[in-house]
């Protein structure tokens, strides 16, 4: 700081010591002091309105400007800039000169030549004052800038300001946001910015399709959007043209892609309402059939075939069930407004601007075919999901191009513009036509075009500002929709963004951006995220443009410079949007806080970690580079995995198992080898053949076991009657747990189902007969067949599986069967116990988790599907509050208890166990019943 004082002072010094060696001459008439100085004759004639005099105002007032700090520069033609600034008492340095001549040695003649030649249509007054200001920097040429002005980055813009760190500047050296592909990537966690009220979003969602992972994503989204697509628009033709116009006995498409899509939405369904946690086997799709049924979607769609129905089968049903389960699917499929029935996608070049290489496309091969060619290009791309409905003004396309304005990030100070404008398209709205005069709004686009036939309301030039859409929306009966939606959308988007981005950008002080945001408004009036671009189009293009323009620098020039004197100042159309609170710092306690830690090196590595890192560094670099990707052909998702395989990855679940199952099943042998021959032999034939199945358990049986318990647990599910058209199709959503949240933003549902659920957790148990309670088993009870288990097991677990659907039998005593009717009635009876069965159930099932040390639990990520081996026993327990932990690693079963509970087991079974003729359902009696009824396995 003190060197950078010193240079300050020392070209303010120069500064004024060359304002002598003007100020000398002054004494004498000018003509003398020209020549003394070296200046030409005639240049002094020429110039005549060059005296000393005014050389020595301009000098005063660059060293007052110098003085106060107050000297700028400005890149590109922001007349509005400059002059606001001019009219503060700024001095402009010009950029061109930067320090030219050497330190204290400016002349006359210096300031005097190489001034700027008259413009044609130049005044005389213009010129002059071009001239002055050209000589008033040249004053300043070893001044440092207070305020740079540019339309482009450069590092020594940046360099300067960490110099300088009163210097402002308007550009953010990172700002990852204003490109698409950030943009996309800084988007895709928003939902941990979230701030009711305060920062929403709607983006439509988009894919940056280089990345393989993402790629995959698309695809899958792109297909499930095909079947939303499909069902919608069967439906929808169905009810304006009736049936005949959707299905004939003659239809070229086949009946059962209603089905087909049908059920990709009953599994979405389940997914998003995690009842898809412990199916084993997913069902798995071809592509072949995919490819079959994006055909056969755009059969329907864009050819109008019908689709084949032999008239035997009565409809009606069928499209019931299918209205329920698109209502159902507008809860999970935030973005269904703006979705329609073509599934239309935009392809945008990553890092391109004003709509070049913008694509529109529906077909998935094609998409695939221009994001991910064979032969490796260097274009990236993303994708993102076109608005196929969006509002339209007089059957025109429109966006909006909204301002906004950054004063710093850290903590963020966010200043939204009142006004906007509407930029439309030159042709109307259609959805058969995917040209880019009709589609691309931009201004870059549309001015290539004459306008077509069109609504003559429509504005000639293709904009309009914010106040006619307002009379428009007036006109419309839709007046509060501005001020109730759309301005409020737009406002929290921005917030949204620039919270989402705002780890990703300068910390730097005295840095501010004005950036216009694109925003398109959907039929339900709630504006989309389109775009943010850094270096918005300024210009006066219009007559919108040319009032909006300059007033809206101007506005910028009161921000930033006027509020720093007066925080009480006008800020013009600027609004404060957003004012991050940074909480204090807490004083600090004298704590000595450090972490201490060695590096860890590759066992394998016998000392050579550096080729070892760079073989890994290799392999990374193989797996994600372009080439790899492109040879790599990415389509399946299997693809995917193999890319990434070469990455260090660390599953848990794998881990798990290695370490606790393995060592598991080799015991369980043991054991069962060592088990005495005379239990064996003491029990009827039946057990015999059962114990044949215990002494020889095998991991695969054990799964088998496991697999059959889960699918009998997973009542919740209902997936038997949800997998056919119009089969039970309620039961699909009636267990109420929060939604996924969506990678992509947008709406909002308030669904009621769901805050019921707040407290409800769903418990199920699978129980893979670890090794203690195989122990236990196997000394105690005498292997008994199926027939005659243990019933004891089964009331707790009756409470365990129907804590989920309990709204549904809550108080229905016929739910329960005749082997749970005596604890049903017990537990009336019960004087204490909660009112409810459901909390009943719940309270048990908790404290039984609780007290129970014995069972392993395992935690899962909420919506993933479990396609590997369970642990021994384990317990999924869904908490349903999100973001809660779910069930957190509990340790290896103590015998002592296990033994203690199944004693108890046994003891109640075997009283009851005579009166039944079917098993009854345990899971550690499923588990033991399987074990025993499989004789002898093949594998084992
Ligand atoms: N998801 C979308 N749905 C509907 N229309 C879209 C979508 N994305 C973009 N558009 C249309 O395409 C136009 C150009 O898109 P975008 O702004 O992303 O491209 P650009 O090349 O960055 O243009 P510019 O630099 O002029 O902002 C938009 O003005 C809008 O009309």
């Amino acid at each position: 700081m003190r060197a950078l004082k010193l240079a300050l002072e020392s070209s303010k010094l120069a500064l004024a010591r060359s304002s002598q060696a003007i100020e000398k001459p002054d004494n004498n008439n000018n003509k003398e002091n020209c020549k003394l100085q070296g200046a030409p004759t005639n240049y002094i004639a020429r110039r005549t309105w060059i005296t000393t005099d005014r050389m020595n105002e301009l000098r005063r007032k660059a060293q007052e400007a110098a003085k106060q700090n107050k000297i700028f520069t400005i890149r590109g033609c922001f007349h509005s800039v400059r002059n606001a600034l001019l009219a503060r008492g700024w001095v402009e340095k010009l950029d061109v000169h930067r320090k030219v001549l050497p330190l204290g040695q400016m002349t006359f003649e210096d300031l005097t030549q190489r001034l700027p030649k008259r413009k044609a249509g130049e005044t005389r007054r213009q010129y002059v004052l071009k001239c002055e200001r050209n000589i008033m920097s040249r004053f300043l040429e070893h001044m440092p800038v207070d305020f740079l002005w540019t339309n482009r980055k450069e590092k020594c813009d940046y360099i300067d300001q960490a110099k300088n760190p009163g210097m402002a500047i308007n550009k953010f050296h990172r700002a990852p946001f204003t490109s698409k592909e950030g943009l996309c990537s800084q988007l895709r966690d928003f939902h941990w910015f979230f701030e009711e009220g305060m920062a929403e979003m709607y983006f439509p969602r988009c894919y940056n399709v280089w990345s393989p992972e993402e790629l995959g994503e698309f695809v899958d989204n792109f297909k499930l959007t095909a079947c939303v697509a499909y069902l919608r628009a069967m439906l929808c033709k169905y009810h304006k043209q009736g049936s005949d116009s959707v299905f004939s006995p003659s239809g070229k498409i086949p009946y059962s892609s209603i089905d087909f899509a049908y059920k990709r939405l009953v599994d979405y369904i389940d997914s998003c309402q995690h009842n898809d946690i412990d199916y084993e086997d997913p069902p798995k799709i071809w592509e072949h059939d995919w490819d079959a049924f994006l055909y056969q979607h755009q059969q329907l769609v864009n050819e109008d075939a019908r689709i084949q129905h032999d008239g035997q089968r009565t409809l009606e049903h069928m499209v019931k069930s299918c209205i329920t389960l698109v209502e159902k699917m507008k809860v999970h499929w935030p973005q269904y407004s703006l979705d329609g029935y073509q599934n239309l996608w935009i392809v945008k070049p990553a890092n391109k601007c004003r709509g070049r290489g913008i694509l529109l496309m529906d077909n998935l091969k094609k998409i695939l075919g221009v994001v991910n060619p064979s032969i490796a290009s260097k274009s990236r791309y993303v994708v993102q999901k076109y608005i196929e409905r969006p509002l339209i003004v007089f059957q025109t396309k429109f966006d909006i191009r909204q301002w906004f304005l950054i004063t710093n990030t850290q903590p963020l100070v966010v200043w939204f513009y009142r006004e906007s404008y509407l930029r439309f398209s030159s042709q109307e709205y259609s959805l058969s036509n995917h040209h880019e005069s009709v589609h691309l709004t931009n201004y870059a686009i549309q001015k290539k075009y004459t306008n077509g036939k069109r609504d003559k309301r429509l504005p000639s030039e293709n904009m309009w500002d914010c106040y006619s859409f307002q009379a428009y929306l007036r006109q419309i009966g839709k007046s509060n929709m501005w001020l109730d939606r759309i301005y409020p959308g737009m406002r929290k988007a921005i917030v949204g963004t620039m919270l989402a981005s705002q780890e990703n950008m300068d910390r730097r002080p005295n840095t501010f951006e004005l950036f216009g945001a694109d925003f398109m408004i959907c039929e339900n009036f709630y504006p989309w995220l389109i775009e943010i671009n850094s270096s918005p189009d300024l210009g006066a293009t219009t007559s919108v443009t040319a009032r909006m323009c300059p007033k809206c620098l101007e506005d910028v020039v009161k921000v930033v410079i006027d509020r720093r004197l007066d925080p009480k100042s006008d800020m013009g159309n600027f609004e404060l949007a957003y004012r991050q609170v940074v909480p204090p710092t807490p004083a600090y306690m004298g704590l000595n806080l450090f972490v201490k830690g060695k590096q860890l090196l590759h066992k394998a590595n016998h000392g050579h970690g550096h080729y070892y890192y760079q073989q890994q560094r290799k392999e990374r670099s193989l797996a994600t580079s372009s080439v790899f990707r492109q040879r790599s052909a990415i389509v399946p998702a299997a693809t995917i995995s193999r890319i990434h395989r070469a990455m260090p990855t660390f599953n848990a679940t794998e881990y798990m198992e290695k370490y606790m199952v393995e060592p598991l099943s080799s015991s369980r042998s043991s054991i069962s080898s060592t088990q005495p021959a005379s239990n064996v032999k003491s029990t009827t034939a039946t057990t015999t053949t059962a114990a044949v199945g215990i002494a020889t358990p095998c991991p695969y049986l054990l799964k088998q076991a496991g697999r059959s318990i889960t699918q009998l647990l997973s009542v919740t599910h209902k997936r038997n009657g949800t997998m056919g058209v119009g089969a039970g199709a309620e039961a699909a959503a009636s267990t109420a747990l929060p939604p996924k949240r969506q990678r992509s933003c947008g709406p909002r549902f308030v669904n009621q189902q769901l805050e019921v659920t707040d407290k409800k957790f769903k418990i199920l148990i699978k129980n893979y007969a670890n090794q203690a309670a195989d122990n236990l088993l196997e000394k105690q009870e005498p292997p008994s067949a199926p027939a005659t288990a243990p019933v004891m097991g089964e009331r707790k677990w009756r409470s365990l599986r129907n804590i989920n659907n309990n709204n549904n039998n809550n108080g229905n005593s016929s739910t329960c069967n005749s082997n749970t009717a005596t604890s049903c009635s017990r537990l009336r009876a019960a004087p204490n116990l909660l009112d409810s069965n459901c909390s009943r159930r719940f309270a048990r099932a908790k404290s039984e988790i609780e007290s129970s040390a014995s069972l392993h639990a395992i935690g899962r990520t909420f919506g993933r599907r479990s396609y590997g081996p369970r642990l021994p026993i384990s317990i999924s327990v869904q908490a349903l509050h999100r973001g809660e932990p779910i069930v957190t690693a509990m340790k290896q079963a103590s015998s002592e208890q296990l033994q203690l509970q199944l004693t108890q087991t046994q003891s109640q079974s075997h009283s009851q166990s005579q009166a039944h003729t079917t098993p009854p359902i345990s899971p550690r009696n499923v588990t033991l019943a399987n074990k025993l009824t499989v004789p002898a396995l093949p594998t084992c």
